[in-house]
Protein backbone atom coordinates (compact mmCIF):
# COMPACT_ATOMS: atom_id res chain seq x y z
CA UNK A 1 0.00 0.00 0.00
CA UNK A 2 1.64 3.72 -0.74
CA UNK A 3 2.09 6.19 1.45
CA UNK A 4 0.35 8.97 1.87
CA UNK A 5 1.40 12.38 1.35
CA UNK A 6 0.05 13.71 4.99
CA UNK A 7 1.83 10.18 6.37
CA UNK A 8 4.65 11.44 4.93
CA UNK A 9 4.57 14.54 6.25
CA UNK A 10 4.63 14.08 9.52
CA UNK A 11 7.20 11.33 9.16
CA UNK A 12 9.55 14.08 7.32
CA UNK A 13 8.56 16.67 10.24
CA UNK A 14 9.81 13.68 13.16
CA UNK A 15 12.84 13.31 10.87
CA UNK A 16 14.39 16.09 10.47
CA UNK A 17 13.73 17.47 14.05
CA UNK A 18 16.50 15.55 15.77
CA UNK A 19 18.86 17.40 13.04
CA UNK A 20 21.67 19.67 14.70
CA UNK A 21 22.00 23.25 13.32
CA UNK A 22 25.11 24.81 13.05
CA UNK A 23 24.69 26.55 16.80
CA UNK A 24 23.97 23.15 18.53
CA UNK A 25 20.55 23.82 18.61
CA UNK A 26 18.25 20.91 17.33
CA UNK A 27 16.26 21.85 14.27
CA UNK A 28 12.80 21.13 15.58
CA UNK A 29 13.30 23.75 18.18
CA UNK A 30 14.61 26.17 15.18
CA UNK A 31 12.88 28.69 13.89
CA UNK A 32 15.05 28.30 10.65
CA UNK A 33 12.43 25.76 8.56
CA UNK A 34 9.99 28.12 7.16
CA UNK A 35 8.32 25.84 4.81
CA UNK A 36 7.75 21.88 5.06
CA UNK A 37 5.58 20.21 1.99
CA UNK A 38 4.64 16.80 0.50
CA UNK A 39 3.05 16.21 -2.56
CA UNK A 40 2.83 13.01 -4.55
CA UNK A 41 6.03 11.99 -2.73
CA UNK A 42 8.60 15.02 -3.31
CA UNK A 43 8.85 16.82 -0.56
CA UNK A 44 10.23 20.07 -0.47
CA UNK A 45 12.30 21.95 2.42
CA UNK A 46 13.09 25.15 2.93
CA UNK A 47 15.27 27.14 5.45
CA UNK A 48 15.60 30.61 6.32
CA UNK A 49 19.79 31.15 7.30
CA UNK A 50 21.31 34.24 8.29
CA UNK A 51 23.62 35.69 5.20
CA UNK A 52 26.52 34.58 5.37
CA UNK A 53 25.67 30.62 6.85
CA UNK A 54 25.23 29.18 3.97
CA UNK A 55 28.65 27.43 4.10
CA UNK A 56 27.82 26.42 7.64
CA UNK A 57 24.60 24.96 6.76
CA UNK A 58 25.62 22.90 3.77
CA UNK A 59 25.96 19.75 6.21
CA UNK A 60 22.85 20.31 7.32
CA UNK A 61 20.96 20.46 4.36
CA UNK A 62 22.76 17.95 3.24
CA UNK A 63 21.78 15.39 6.38
CA UNK A 64 17.87 16.72 5.63
CA UNK A 65 17.84 15.47 2.40
CA UNK A 66 20.21 11.76 3.02
CA UNK A 67 16.77 11.70 6.12
CA UNK A 68 13.78 12.24 4.20
CA UNK A 69 15.26 10.27 1.02
CA UNK A 70 15.00 7.46 3.58
CA UNK A 71 11.31 7.47 3.84
CA UNK A 72 9.33 5.33 2.48
CA UNK A 73 7.32 6.23 -0.67
CA UNK A 74 9.35 9.52 -0.93
CA UNK A 75 10.19 10.13 -4.73
CA UNK A 76 12.33 13.57 -4.33
CA UNK A 77 13.31 15.65 -1.58
CA UNK A 78 14.25 19.65 -2.66
CA UNK A 79 15.76 21.87 0.07
CA UNK A 80 16.13 25.24 -0.76
CA UNK A 81 18.17 27.38 2.16
CA UNK A 82 17.33 31.42 1.91
CA UNK A 83 19.29 34.00 3.41
CA UNK A 84 18.25 37.24 1.88
CA UNK A 85 15.48 39.31 3.12
CA UNK A 86 12.60 39.66 0.92
CA UNK A 87 11.95 42.56 -1.55
CA UNK A 88 8.71 44.22 -1.91
CA UNK A 89 6.38 42.88 -4.18
CA UNK A 90 5.20 43.89 -7.12
CA UNK A 91 1.98 44.85 -9.12
CA UNK A 92 2.10 43.27 -12.85
CA UNK A 93 1.58 46.83 -14.17
CA UNK A 94 4.38 48.63 -12.08
CA UNK A 95 8.31 48.85 -13.53
CA UNK A 96 10.97 46.49 -12.64
CA UNK A 97 11.75 46.81 -8.57
CA UNK A 98 14.16 48.47 -7.35
CA UNK A 99 17.44 47.08 -6.49
CA UNK A 100 18.57 46.32 -3.44
CA UNK A 101 21.74 45.04 -2.21
CA UNK A 102 23.21 42.96 -5.09
CA UNK A 103 23.21 39.12 -3.95
CA UNK A 104 26.47 37.32 -5.16
CA UNK A 105 25.88 35.58 -8.53
CA UNK A 106 25.91 32.33 -8.96
CA UNK A 107 29.08 30.61 -9.96
CA UNK A 108 29.50 30.26 -13.66
CA UNK A 109 29.57 26.84 -13.77
CA UNK A 110 32.68 25.76 -15.26
CA UNK A 111 31.55 22.84 -18.18
CA UNK A 112 28.30 25.46 -19.25
CA UNK A 113 29.77 27.86 -21.41
CA UNK A 114 26.65 30.27 -22.14
CA UNK A 115 23.53 30.67 -19.52
CA UNK A 116 21.26 32.88 -21.58
CA UNK A 117 17.61 33.53 -19.99
CA UNK A 118 14.15 33.51 -21.92
CA UNK A 119 12.14 36.17 -20.32
CA UNK A 120 8.62 37.48 -21.54
CA UNK A 121 7.04 40.47 -19.73
CA UNK A 122 3.47 38.78 -19.52
CA UNK A 123 2.50 35.03 -19.32
CA UNK A 124 1.32 33.11 -22.19
CA UNK A 125 3.33 34.50 -25.20
CA UNK A 126 4.97 31.53 -26.19
CA UNK A 127 8.06 31.79 -23.90
CA UNK A 128 8.40 28.09 -23.34
CA UNK A 129 7.39 26.59 -26.50
CA UNK A 130 10.12 29.20 -27.69
CA UNK A 131 12.77 28.31 -25.22
CA UNK A 132 12.09 24.67 -26.67
CA UNK A 133 12.31 24.83 -29.98
CA UNK A 134 15.21 27.61 -29.87
CA UNK A 135 16.98 25.38 -27.57
CA UNK A 136 16.82 22.26 -30.27
CA UNK A 137 17.61 24.62 -33.39
CA UNK A 138 20.86 25.31 -31.65
CA UNK A 139 21.61 21.67 -31.48
CA UNK A 140 20.91 21.10 -34.98
CA UNK A 141 23.76 23.94 -34.90
CA UNK A 142 25.77 21.71 -33.35
CA UNK A 143 25.94 23.22 -29.96
CA UNK A 144 25.28 21.02 -26.79
CA UNK A 145 22.53 22.67 -25.04
CA UNK A 146 20.69 21.92 -22.11
CA UNK A 147 16.99 23.82 -20.92
CA UNK A 148 16.34 24.34 -17.05
CA UNK A 149 12.51 24.96 -17.00
CA UNK A 150 13.03 27.84 -13.86
CA UNK A 151 9.48 28.85 -14.70
CA UNK A 152 7.59 27.59 -11.33
CA UNK A 153 4.46 29.22 -11.57
CA UNK A 154 3.54 26.99 -14.67
CA UNK A 155 6.59 24.43 -15.47
CA UNK A 156 5.88 23.68 -19.13
CA UNK A 157 9.28 22.04 -20.47
CA UNK A 158 8.13 18.63 -19.31
CA UNK A 159 4.91 18.35 -21.12
CA UNK A 160 6.53 20.19 -23.85
CA UNK A 161 9.46 17.79 -24.09
CA UNK A 162 7.65 15.13 -23.03
CA UNK A 163 9.71 14.24 -19.74
CA UNK A 164 7.65 11.56 -17.83
CA UNK A 165 9.49 10.27 -14.38
CA UNK A 166 11.57 11.71 -11.81
CA UNK A 167 15.07 12.74 -12.25
CA UNK A 168 17.96 10.34 -10.99
CA UNK A 169 20.79 10.48 -8.71
CA UNK A 170 24.43 11.51 -9.51
CA UNK A 171 27.47 11.28 -8.27
CA UNK A 172 27.80 12.64 -4.26
CA UNK A 173 24.36 15.20 -4.26
CA UNK A 174 23.95 15.71 -7.89
CA UNK A 175 21.12 15.28 -10.27
CA UNK A 176 21.40 13.99 -13.77
CA UNK A 177 19.64 16.06 -16.12
CA UNK A 178 16.83 14.11 -17.66
CA UNK A 179 17.12 13.70 -21.47
CA UNK A 180 14.89 14.66 -24.61
CA UNK A 181 15.53 14.85 -28.04
CA UNK A 182 18.99 15.38 -27.36
CA UNK A 183 18.97 17.77 -25.09
CA UNK A 184 19.59 17.90 -21.66
CA UNK A 185 16.81 19.33 -19.42
CA UNK A 186 15.66 20.01 -15.87
CA UNK A 187 12.19 21.42 -14.38
CA UNK A 188 11.37 23.03 -10.93
CA UNK A 189 7.93 21.22 -12.04
CA UNK A 190 9.29 17.68 -11.87
CA UNK A 191 11.21 18.36 -8.25
CA UNK A 192 8.73 21.06 -6.21
CA UNK A 193 4.53 21.28 -6.02
CA UNK A 194 4.27 24.39 -8.15
CA UNK A 195 1.46 25.47 -5.07
CA UNK A 196 4.47 25.08 -2.53
CA UNK A 197 6.37 27.45 -5.19
CA UNK A 198 3.52 30.04 -5.55
CA UNK A 199 4.18 31.31 -2.03
CA UNK A 200 8.03 31.54 -2.34
CA UNK A 201 8.85 35.31 -2.26
CA UNK A 202 11.79 36.50 -5.05
CA UNK A 203 14.75 35.25 -3.18
CA UNK A 204 13.53 31.84 -2.56
CA UNK A 205 12.90 31.49 -6.12
CA UNK A 206 16.29 32.75 -6.54
CA UNK A 207 17.73 30.44 -3.76
CA UNK A 208 16.39 27.38 -5.07
CA UNK A 209 16.76 28.08 -8.88
CA UNK A 210 20.63 28.75 -8.74
CA UNK A 211 20.49 25.76 -6.27
CA UNK A 212 19.34 23.91 -9.48
CA UNK A 213 21.77 25.26 -11.97
CA UNK A 214 24.68 23.91 -9.36
CA UNK A 215 22.85 20.74 -8.67
CA UNK A 216 22.48 19.18 -11.95
CA UNK A 217 25.53 17.39 -13.65
CA UNK A 218 24.91 19.16 -16.36
CA UNK A 219 28.06 17.91 -18.16
CA UNK A 220 30.03 20.07 -20.92
CA UNK A 221 27.43 22.26 -22.67
CA UNK A 222 27.74 25.08 -25.35
CA UNK A 223 24.21 27.03 -23.99
CA UNK A 224 21.74 26.11 -20.87
CA UNK A 225 18.99 28.00 -21.87
CA UNK A 226 16.85 29.21 -18.64
CA UNK A 227 12.65 29.29 -19.21
CA UNK A 228 11.90 32.44 -16.53
CA UNK A 229 8.98 32.28 -14.67
CA UNK A 230 6.93 35.40 -16.97
CA UNK A 231 6.82 39.12 -15.70
CA UNK A 232 9.20 41.63 -14.34
CA UNK A 233 8.55 40.96 -10.47
CA UNK A 234 11.04 40.64 -7.64
CA UNK A 235 11.12 36.83 -8.43
CA UNK A 236 12.14 37.88 -11.82
CA UNK A 237 14.68 40.37 -11.14
CA UNK A 238 16.48 38.08 -8.19
CA UNK A 239 17.18 35.96 -11.04
CA UNK A 240 18.31 37.99 -13.49
CA UNK A 241 20.53 39.44 -10.57
CA UNK A 242 21.81 36.51 -9.31
CA UNK A 243 22.37 34.32 -12.10
CA UNK A 244 25.70 34.76 -13.73
CA UNK A 245 23.88 35.09 -17.20
CA UNK A 246 25.84 35.59 -20.77
CA UNK A 247 22.44 37.26 -21.95
CA UNK A 248 18.69 37.38 -22.47
CA UNK A 249 15.88 36.52 -25.30
CA UNK A 250 12.98 38.14 -25.14
CA UNK A 251 9.94 36.82 -26.36
CA UNK A 252 6.80 39.08 -27.14
CA UNK A 253 3.48 38.96 -29.30
CA UNK A 254 3.16 41.95 -31.71
CA UNK A 255 0.29 43.39 -29.14
CA UNK A 256 0.81 46.68 -27.57
CA UNK A 257 0.09 45.40 -23.93
CA UNK A 258 2.85 42.42 -24.54
CA UNK A 259 5.23 45.27 -25.79
CA UNK A 260 4.74 47.08 -23.22
CA UNK A 261 5.57 44.41 -21.11
CA UNK A 262 8.63 42.94 -23.07
CA UNK A 263 9.56 46.63 -22.36
CA UNK A 264 10.04 45.93 -19.04
CA UNK A 265 11.88 42.74 -19.29
CA UNK A 266 14.52 44.77 -21.02
CA UNK A 267 14.60 47.27 -18.67
CA UNK A 268 15.00 44.64 -15.97
CA UNK A 269 17.76 43.21 -17.81
CA UNK A 270 19.37 46.48 -18.66
CA UNK A 271 19.40 47.14 -14.91
CA UNK A 272 21.30 44.33 -13.63
CA UNK A 273 23.83 44.29 -16.65
CA UNK A 274 22.57 41.82 -18.78
CA UNK A 275 22.71 42.17 -22.32
CA UNK A 276 19.31 41.45 -24.02
CA UNK A 277 20.40 39.54 -27.14
CA UNK A 278 17.21 40.30 -28.87
CA UNK A 279 13.63 40.05 -29.09
CA UNK A 280 11.38 37.46 -31.00
CA UNK A 281 7.59 38.09 -32.11
CA UNK A 282 5.71 35.09 -31.54
CA UNK A 283 2.11 34.47 -32.86
CA UNK A 284 3.16 36.93 -36.01
CA UNK A 285 0.63 35.80 -38.40
CA UNK A 286 -1.94 33.45 -39.03
CA UNK A 287 -0.89 30.93 -41.79
CA UNK A 288 -4.19 29.44 -42.85
CA UNK A 289 -3.50 25.41 -43.17
CA UNK A 290 -6.45 25.08 -45.46
CA UNK A 291 -5.86 28.22 -48.14
CA UNK A 292 -2.22 29.30 -47.22
CA UNK A 293 -3.01 33.07 -46.79
CA UNK A 294 -1.68 34.91 -44.05
CA UNK A 295 -3.63 36.99 -41.28
CA UNK A 296 -1.93 39.76 -38.65
CA UNK A 297 -4.48 38.19 -36.51
CA UNK A 298 -2.54 40.30 -33.34
CA UNK A 299 -1.21 42.91 -35.74
CA UNK A 300 2.58 42.53 -37.00
CA UNK A 301 5.99 44.08 -36.83
CA UNK A 302 5.36 45.29 -33.64
CA UNK A 303 8.01 43.48 -31.83
CA UNK A 304 10.47 44.51 -34.60
CA UNK A 305 9.32 47.86 -34.27
CA UNK A 306 9.87 48.00 -30.76
CA UNK A 307 13.28 46.15 -31.04
CA UNK A 308 14.69 48.99 -33.78
CA UNK A 309 13.28 51.48 -31.22
CA UNK A 310 15.42 50.22 -28.30
CA UNK A 311 18.41 49.36 -30.71
CA UNK A 312 17.60 45.54 -29.18
CA UNK A 313 18.22 43.24 -32.44
CA UNK A 314 15.37 42.13 -33.53
CA UNK A 315 15.85 38.34 -34.15
CA UNK A 316 12.47 37.41 -36.02
CA UNK A 317 9.21 36.51 -36.55
CA UNK A 318 7.49 33.22 -35.52
CA UNK A 319 3.95 32.64 -37.20
CA UNK A 320 0.64 31.34 -35.45
CA UNK A 321 0.93 27.88 -36.21
CA UNK A 322 -1.61 25.01 -35.51
CA UNK A 323 1.16 22.26 -36.64
CA UNK A 324 3.62 24.20 -34.14
CA UNK A 325 1.31 24.04 -31.15
CA UNK A 326 -0.32 20.63 -31.31
CA UNK A 327 3.38 19.37 -31.86
CA UNK A 328 4.32 21.03 -28.82
CA UNK A 329 1.56 19.91 -26.69
CA UNK A 330 1.96 16.52 -27.19
CA UNK A 331 5.83 17.24 -26.25
CA UNK A 332 6.58 15.61 -29.84
CA UNK A 333 8.52 19.61 -30.93
CA UNK A 334 8.12 20.22 -34.23
CA UNK A 335 11.95 21.17 -35.05
CA UNK A 336 12.40 17.98 -33.26
CA UNK A 337 11.17 16.12 -36.00
CA UNK A 338 11.75 19.05 -39.06
CA UNK A 339 14.64 21.38 -37.76
CA UNK A 340 15.27 22.23 -41.55
CA UNK A 341 11.49 22.87 -42.79
CA UNK A 342 10.20 26.06 -42.73
CA UNK A 343 9.70 26.60 -39.13
CA UNK A 344 12.96 25.12 -38.23
CA UNK A 345 15.19 26.97 -40.73
CA UNK A 346 13.14 30.05 -38.88
CA UNK A 347 14.63 28.98 -35.28
CA UNK A 348 17.68 28.26 -37.03
CA UNK A 349 18.43 32.01 -38.21
CA UNK A 350 17.49 33.22 -34.81
CA UNK A 351 19.76 30.85 -32.95
CA UNK A 352 22.72 31.75 -35.73
CA UNK A 353 22.11 35.35 -34.80
CA UNK A 354 22.34 34.86 -30.85
CA UNK A 355 25.28 32.23 -31.56
CA UNK A 356 26.80 35.27 -33.12
CA UNK A 357 26.38 37.70 -30.42
CA UNK A 358 27.65 35.34 -27.71
CA UNK A 359 30.80 34.09 -29.74
CA UNK A 360 31.80 37.61 -29.92
CA UNK A 361 30.80 38.10 -26.10
CA UNK A 362 28.65 41.21 -26.89
CA UNK A 363 25.26 42.53 -27.56
CA UNK A 364 24.49 46.11 -28.31
CA UNK A 365 24.37 48.35 -24.77
CA UNK A 366 20.70 48.69 -24.65
CA UNK A 367 19.72 52.19 -23.35
CA UNK A 368 15.54 51.96 -22.66
CA UNK A 369 13.36 54.85 -23.27
CA UNK A 370 10.14 55.29 -22.14
N1 LIG B 1 3.80 30.32 -32.51
C1 LIG B 1 2.80 29.64 -31.94
N2 LIG B 1 1.77 29.17 -32.68
C2 LIG B 1 0.74 28.51 -32.11
N3 LIG B 1 0.65 28.25 -30.80
C3 LIG B 1 1.64 28.69 -30.02
C4 LIG B 1 2.77 29.40 -30.54
N4 LIG B 1 3.60 29.68 -29.49
C5 LIG B 1 3.01 29.17 -28.39
N5 LIG B 1 1.84 28.58 -28.69
C6 LIG B 1 0.89 27.93 -27.79
O1 LIG B 1 0.49 28.90 -26.82
C7 LIG B 1 0.32 28.28 -25.54
C8 LIG B 1 1.21 29.01 -24.53
O2 LIG B 1 2.55 28.79 -24.89
P1 LIG B 1 3.71 28.67 -23.81
O3 LIG B 1 3.33 27.73 -22.71
O4 LIG B 1 4.97 28.41 -24.54
O5 LIG B 1 3.68 30.15 -23.27
P2 LIG B 1 4.46 30.79 -22.04
O6 LIG B 1 4.70 32.21 -22.40
O7 LIG B 1 5.64 29.97 -21.68
O8 LIG B 1 3.36 30.66 -20.95
P3 LIG B 1 3.52 30.81 -19.36
O9 LIG B 1 3.77 32.22 -19.15
O10 LIG B 1 2.18 30.35 -18.87
O11 LIG B 1 4.64 29.93 -18.95
C9 LIG B 1 0.66 26.80 -25.74
O12 LIG B 1 -0.51 26.08 -25.95
C10 LIG B 1 1.51 26.79 -27.00
O13 LIG B 1 1.42 25.58 -27.72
Amino acid sequence: MSVSDPDILDQARRAIASIASPDGAILGQSPCITGLSVNGGRISVSLQIAPGEHEAFMPVRDAIEAKLRQLEGVTSVFVVLTADSPAPAQKSTSMPPKLTAAPAKTKPLASVRHVVAVASGKGGVGKSTTTVNLALAFRALGWRVGVLDADIYGPSIPTLLGLTGKPTKGQGRSLLPMQAYGLKAMSMGVLVDPETAMVWRGPMIMSAITQLISDVAWGELDLLLVDMPPGTGDAQLALAQGTDLSGAIIVSTPQDLALVDARRGIAMFNKVNVTTLGIIENMSQFICPDCGSSHAIFGQGGAQAEAMRLGVPFLGALPLSMALRSASDAGRPILARDPDGPLGLLYQSMARTVMGALEHEAGPQVTVRH
